[in-house]
């Protein structure tokens, strides 16, 4: 069974370091710890409110990061500019609410299915591999695979965030369907959001997913156990799940 990739999101580095407008943590330093530590790809979410990610991590990490950068970005004139000068291996495309405390949902590609398609054509004429953000919803997965992006990731957060077992399990269950069908109908699925080392086993598990992003968990560990540490105990629990 193949090995399931970790893509370590550093955006909380940024989010301590804006906390006091200082130039430390650098988002680029805890990527290089990160990546010395076995992380598969970086990930970091440049919002449209620079609440952590500022547009300079994004040119610093797109010269220092190693292994690849996947840039998440809202669907707008600015962010999809940024993406082409700067041509991230991947972009995922998330949905914003300036008034949300982190992603709340996937995105509704059925509703914007003109202006993602037209996205993911402009960042594919860049040579990026675009990646959508959406919920294991059937509606969505089709809607994703029109728009042509080779990949998507499955919003994990209902998952993460659910209050008792039955809940949790059903989103489970909602997720694996939603896996399954993405993957037979040719899609590449990551998944990702709210993961952490007590309910990622189940999910790293999936036989079909390539990838997941992990990020505010890591990082909250990492300021117990250093990033290093964090990052390899992760990954170990990931690859120990998915050859169970
Ligand atoms: C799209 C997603 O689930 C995360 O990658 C995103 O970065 C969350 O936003 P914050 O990092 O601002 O919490
Ligand atoms: N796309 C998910 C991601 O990059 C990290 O999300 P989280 O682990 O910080 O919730």
């Amino acid at each position: 069974m193949k090995d399931i990739l970790l893509g370590i999101n550093v955006d909380h580095i940024a989010t301590l370091r804006q906390a006091r407008g200082t130039s430390y943590p650098d988002p680029a330093h805890a990527a290089a710890v990160a990546e010395h530590a076995g992380a598969d790809g970086i990930t970091i979410h440049l919002r449209e409110d620079r609440r952590h990610i500022q547009d300079r991590d994004v040119y610093v990490m797109a010269k220092t990061i190693q292994t690849r950068m996947n840039l998440e970005i809202a669907v707008t004139e600015e962010m999809l500019s940024i993406a082409c000068e700067v041509k991230p291996e991947y972009v995922c495309l998330v949905p914003e609410k300036r008034e949300e405390l982190t992603t709340e949902g996937g995105l509704d590609v059925i509703a914007n299915q003109q202006k993602i398609t037209e996205a993911v054509e402009k960042l594919t004429a860049a040579g990026i591999k675009v990646s959508l953000f959406i919920d294991a919803d059937k509606g969505q997965i089709d809607a994703a695979k029109a728009t042509k992006a080779p990949y998507i990731e499955i919003h994990t957060g209902a998952y993460a965030d659910a209050e008792s077992d039955s809940e949790q399990n059903a989103e489970l269950e909602r997720i694996r369907e939603g896996v399954q069908y993405a993957h037979a109908n040719g899609i590449v699925v990551n998944a990702g959001h709210g993961l952490h080392y007590h309910n990622v086993k189940p999910i790293a598990q999936m036989p079909e997913i390539y990838e997941l992003n992990i990020g505010h968990a890591i990082i909250a560990r990492a300021a117990i156990d250093g990033l290093e540490k964090a990052v390899r105990d992760m990954k170990r629990i990931m690859l120990e799940a998915r050859q169970a």
